[in-house]
């Protein structure tokens, strides 16, 4: 079996930040502002933790202004909800990420509606999700992770994707969906699949694209994957050390990696696959909120 193509999204998405802190410096010079980007973590999952310290990190590095509220696991909504509003009416703040999930007592929908759609930096409120439904991808602010696998997309099989078959595991709001409705407007014909679709393994063998988002460790089988097709592997989960009697704990895809590689004609690695790309097309979207809210001129989409 020839060996899959191994997609470096490490590297594409350092590309995407490169241009990003190129398109930055020009904005800082032509109006003298830097994006503004927030960053909201609730409690102190250290997962979280992790991830919003790299979301702030990258927005410096990209020549960002970027701060971080911690709020207290205990905190209550409207105390969330008054810091949202606080950030919505900042000039110096362009973007706005609360960071999902948030602890039970409070209720996501409401604070994630309460977000000005124009610094929705997640595109996770409703008039964007509305935008990007309704094909009007370019007006939105797109959800970070279904960008990202985009771009990975687009820069292994060319821009063009028309006609392509492609079948995304799993309906979350925040990629399954969002993702289904982008290759959906990149012309490809889609299928949605989930946990209770039956045939699943015959499903995922009629498409050149798969797009794995289901949250559970390795499900997708190296002989569900046809020949040659893509294979993007949005899944991240960590499998504890003493499961498999292994010192360290390790991450794994959605997708049996070390299967389905001897299929996959393109492949992307968990981790340095999508997980870098996120929190790259965060630094696109803050900048093209910024843009937007000084009245600027769209720039050329960078997927
Ligand atoms: N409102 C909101 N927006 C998010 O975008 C959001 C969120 N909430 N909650 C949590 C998830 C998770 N997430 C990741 C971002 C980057 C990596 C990433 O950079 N991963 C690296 C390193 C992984 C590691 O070593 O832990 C990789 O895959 O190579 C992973 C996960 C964004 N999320």
């Amino acid at each position: 079996m020839p060996q899959a193509q191994i997609i470096d999204g490490k590297a594409i998405a350092e590309s995407v930040r490169d241009e990003i802190t190129r398109r930055a410096a020009a904005l800082l010079e032509t109006t003298g502002k830097r994006p503004g980007l927030a960053v909201v973590l609730v409690g102190e999952d250290p997962a979280s933790q992790v991830y919003v310290r790299n979301k702030d990190r990258a927005a410096e590095a990209c020549g960002f202004h970027s701060v971080k509220h911690t709020l207290a696991a205990d905190s209550s909504e409207a105390e969330v909800l008054s810091l949202v509003e606080q950030l919505n009416n900042d000039p110096d703040i362009h973007g706005i990420l609360v960071q999902l999930p948030l602890p039970g007592h409070i209720e996501e929908s409401k604070v994630l509606r309460l977000i000005r759609p124009e610094k929705d930096v997640d595109g996770f409120h409703p008039v964007n999700v509305g935008l990007l439904t309704a094909g009007e991808r370019d007006s939105a602010l797109v959800p970070c992770t279904p960008a990202g696998s985009l771009v990975l997309l687009k820069r292994t099989l060319g821009d063009t994707l028309s006609g392509k078959t492609a079948v995304v595991v799993g309906r979350s709001n925040i990629v399954g969906k969002p993702m289904a409705s982008l290759l959906l407007q990149e012309s490809c014909t889609v299928t949605i699949a989930h946990s209770r679709t039956k045939d699943l393994p015959d499903v995922v063998r009629g498409a050149d694209i798969v797009v794995a988002a289901v949250g559970r460790p390795e499900m997708v089988k190296g002989s569900w994957i046809r020949d040659g097709a893509t294979v993007i592997d949005v899944g991240i989960n960590r499998i504890p050390a003493p499961e498999r009697g292994e010192r360290k704990s390790r991450l794994v895809g959605d997708v049996a990696f070390d299967e389905a590689v001897g299929h996959a004609g393109a492949i992307t690695p968990v981790p340095g696959g999508v997980g870098p790309m996120t929190i790259a097309m965060l630094m696109v979207n803050t900048l093209t909120a910024a843009r937007r809210l000084l009245g600027l001129p769209e720039e050329e989409p960078l997927f």
